[in-house]
């Protein structure tokens, strides 16, 4: 089984998110929040201040803390994506269009689930209430869950 880490963070200013549009690759299409692999070396936490700062131009301030733990399986295929999640401490700067992401704020109310991963709607209301979680998504293909669990959990 090839397993994959990687990060996503969490970069939220009172009632409103920052995600990205994917412009290329791996969930293109979709609105996703910022992230990508853990690089050879690199700390989890590093890697997630990295891809924020790459894919939206924000530089973060006082690090990122973890609120879930996710994994991803999908039917038929052997590789597995342990995607950690963080949230910003802070962060300052003005969002920027990169080459894979074009950011926007977007009010809680209005996150677009329908163009996002199927697992986002599970979890997202447990990160967006200071909650932390681990769950496991077995997919079929990329639009359909099989099955899942998600927990809520005290700490890391
Ligand atoms: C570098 N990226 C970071 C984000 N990531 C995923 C995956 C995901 N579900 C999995 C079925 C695909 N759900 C969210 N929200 N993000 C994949 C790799």
């Amino acid at each position: 089984l090839t397993r994959k880490l990687l990060t996503l963070a969490l970069i939220k200013d009172g009632q409103r998110v920052l995600l990205g549009y994917k412009k290329r690759g791996f969930g293109e299409g979709k609105w996703n929040m910022f992230g990508g692999k853990v690089e050879k070396g690199e700390t989890p936490e590093y890697a997630a201040i990295r891809e924020v700062k790459e894919e939206s131009g924000l530089e973060v301030i006082g690090g990122v803390e973890q609120i879930g733990d996710l994994e991803f399986t999908f039917d038929g295929e052997d590789f597995l994506m342990h995607v950690l999640v963080f949230q910003a401490r802070g962060f300052s700067g003005t969002p920027a269009e990169s080459e894979e992401m074009r950011p926007q704020w977007y009010q809680i109310e209005d996150i677009p689930y329908s163009k996002m991963w199927k697992d986002d709607e599970f979890w997202y209301p447990i990160a967006l209430r200071g909650g932390k979680f681990k769950g496991k998504f077995h997919f079929q293909g990329h639009e359909v869950i099989l099955n899942h669990t998600l927990e809520e959990v005290e700490h890391f």
